[in-house]
């Protein structure tokens, strides 16, 4: 096949001008890059041929090699692995695939300056593409394993890359660099010298489980023989050491590798785990949530090793989904190297492994939060929502994740309360902790349902994610303290309040009778009770939902997921101390001909839907009706 030359995909060909021109300081990088990728293809090779055996692939020295020429001033990162087909290497290399890089492409795209690109270049990994920091032109050869013909990549990083097959290339791939003039200003070092070299790798990549080999410069002593490579790294597994024989920076390059993530992680947890079942585990608490975090093929769970033999990735049975994000390594002494992930799911060991796990994750939050607020809040703000998920799911660890919970309330206007904050402040016979969904704070502060709990100052709990429905329901209660909504059932504050004796409110329900009964005929379709209020202040009325009903929110939620639900009738309230609700019943009261009447009983249903944030039930229509009041008014 002739060579061919093939335009890079839009965003691929941003991210190389972005690389060949780049801000971010640390160049040094594009080797840890290489090394990474050398290392999964290695890992990748090998269980393949653990799983076909008749795979036509040489296992026996698995490692990566790296070549200087100082002459031809080109590196080369050499592996044995899996290697790439004439296809991936157009699919893989040829265009982004990784969607967080194109939004990170807009995301630079949009900073003005050139302090915010290097903030921003410095949080994304940019993998393969980051040799064109430090090279003018980039040549991949590569054989898929089991394959017989090669490919071969080149490009100038440009707007093109060539392809084309060959026929005698070794299994695996072997990525040259045509290394641009050093320029130490910009930390364009040399990466000729193989001291640089061997600098890097020992920063980088000293914990990549397969040796990373180089040959040393040629032999003083003048003979002919090329001296027989060293290997550079240690290759000792970074969890299998004491924590005292480990720097932090160690642990956060080895985050770096199995998380795909540029930046440190927020913390590192280890574990080690002695007796019939051993193992050792270190996890990372990330920094930052993935911008996929909540998309159904996010690629969760941590690595799992056997006896320091990687054996496969995102093992989704050693930790439960709500804590996905958590990335990591765990090294099973027990297992059978051929396990599968269904046999995994079943297995006693591995449940008994998870459950230590998660509480060991949970029990770190908690540390964090005593310990380091700063970070705490970082990593709640972060990750709290998916955490929120497990107080659902996970009935076991319900009161840890409660523990280590936050929320937005109206008793500050930014720092988020603990349940434990919240209870300690309740109100003299407050009895429950109560708190309002809705879609942002402001929408639920200025929410009718809140009126009364303000000018008494009661503390709610402002909740806007929307599993928060799911949960508050589902836990129901604190420490014996009662989890209300506001919007949900009789919410009586006056109960043990002066300001309205019983005999005034006795006197009000009389006075009121006839008017909520017509109403509840008027707007039967979508309300089966309307009662008079102590929620209101301001408002003349809101729509609240009985105290086990669903919400409109988590109606729409599950209709969202494809259930079928009956959308449940809500409760009308007005307040008895607003000029409208007066208004209104005294003409109850007189006149005979209602017609105009019930148009503004829906009217006012509809303004009580708007106030918390819903639509009315015929826009168009209501719209209409509320016109002609208005032109009426003029
Ligand atoms: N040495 C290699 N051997 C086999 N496949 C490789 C090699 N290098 C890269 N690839 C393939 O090309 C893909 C793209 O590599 P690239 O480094 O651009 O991104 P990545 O490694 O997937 O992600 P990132 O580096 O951003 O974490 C890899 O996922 C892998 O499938």
């Amino acid at each position: 096949m002739p060579t061919e030359t093939f335009e890079f995909q839009v965003e691929a060909r941003q991210l190389l001008q972005l690389m060949i021109h780049s801000v971010y300081s640390n160049k040094d990088v594009f080797l840890r890059e290489l090394v990474s990728n050398a290392s999964d293809a290695l890992d990748k090779l090998r269980l393949e041929k653990l799983w076909d055996d008749s795979l036509d692939a040489d296992v026996s020295d698995l490692h990566i090699q790296i070549d200087i020429d100082k002459d031809a001033r080109t590196l080369t990162v050499r592996d044995n692995g899996i290697g790439m087909s004439y296809d991936e290497v157009g699919q893989l290399i040829g265009t982004i695939a990784n969607s967080g890089t194109a939004k990170f492409l807009r995301e630079l795209r949009e900073a003005q300056d050139k302090a915010g690109e290097e903030g921003l270049i410095g949080q994304f990994g940019v993998g393969f593409y980051s040799g064109f920091m430090v090279a003018d032109e980039m040549t991949l050869l590569t054989r898929r394993a089991g394959e017989s013909q090669g490919t071969r990549w080149s490009s100038r990083g440009e707007g093109t890359y060539t392809l084309e097959t060959v026929d005698d290339a070794p299994q695996g791939t072997s990525v040259t660099l045509h290394l641009k003039p050093a320029d130490p200003e910009n930390q364009l070092h040399d990466y000729t010298s193989p001291w640089k070299i061997k600098e890097i790798i020992k920063r980088y990549s000293d914990f990549i489980t397969w040796p990373i080999r180089m040959v040393p410069e040629g032999p003083a002593d003048g003979s002919d023989e090329a001296p027989a490579p060293e290997t550079l790294n240690s290759m000792k597994a970074l969890w299998a050491r004491s924590r005292d024989e480990v720097s932090d920076d160690e642990y956060h390059e080895l985050y770096k590798h199995i998380g795909h993530d540029w930046r440190d992680p927020l913390e590192t947890i280890r574990l080690q785990a002695e007796g019939t079942f051993e193992y050792q585990a270190l996890l990372f608490l990330p920094a930052h949530a993935p911008h996929d975090l909540f998309t159904r093929d996010f690629r969760r769970g941590v690595q799992l090793y056997v006896k320091r033999v990687f054996i496969m990735d995102d093992c989704e049975a050693l930790l439960p989904p709500y804590l996905r994000f958590v990335k990591g390594v765990v090294d099973a002494a027990d297992l059978s190297l051929n396990v599968s992930r269904e046999i995994l799911q079943q297995d006693r060991h591995i449940e008994m492994m998870r459950r230590r796990l998660t509480k060991k994750v949970l029990s770190t939050v908690k540390e964090m939060m005593t310990k380091d607020r700063e970070r705490y809040d970082t990593f709640w703000r972060e990750f709290g929502t998916v955490l929120k998920e497990g107080l659902v799911t996970d009935t076991e660890n319900r009161d840890a994740i409660l523990a280590v919970a936050s929320f937005a309330s109206t008793h500050h206007e930014s720092e988020p309360t603990t349940l434990k904050s919240y209870a300690e402040r309740m109100q003299d016979g407050q009895e429950d902790i109560y708190y309002l969904t809705g879609e942002s704070r402001q929408s639920i502060e200025n929410s009718p349902h809140m009126e009364a709990f303000r000018e008494r100052g009661i503390e709610v709990l402002l909740l806007t994610d929307p599993v928060d429905e799911v949960w508050a329901d589902a836990v129901g209660e604190y420490e014996g303290k009662k989890l209300r909504s506001v919007a949900k059932g009789q919410i009586d504050l006056d109960a043990k309040d002066e300001d309205t004796p019983d005999a005034e409110r006795e006197k009000q329900t009389e006075e009121y009778a006839g008017l909520l009964g017509w109403m509840k005929e008027q707007l039967d379709e979508d309300i089966k009770e309307v009662r008079l209020s102590s929620r209101l202040t301001v408002s003349p009325a809101c729509v609240v939902s009985d105290a086990h009903d669903l919400t409109p929110a988590l109606e729409n939620m599950y209709r969202a997921m494809g259930q079928e639900v009956p959308r449940a009738k809500r409760i009308l309230e007005l307040n008895p101390h607003h000029q409208l609700v007066k208004g209104l019943n005294q003409a109850y009261k007189e006149r005979e001909d209602r017609s105009e009447l019930a148009e503004t009983a829906e009217l006012l249903h509809g303004l009580a839907v708007l106030a918390e944030g819903g639509q009315p039930k015929e826009p168009a229509r209501f719209v209409k009706l509320m016109a002609d009041r208005l032109e009426r008014a003029l």
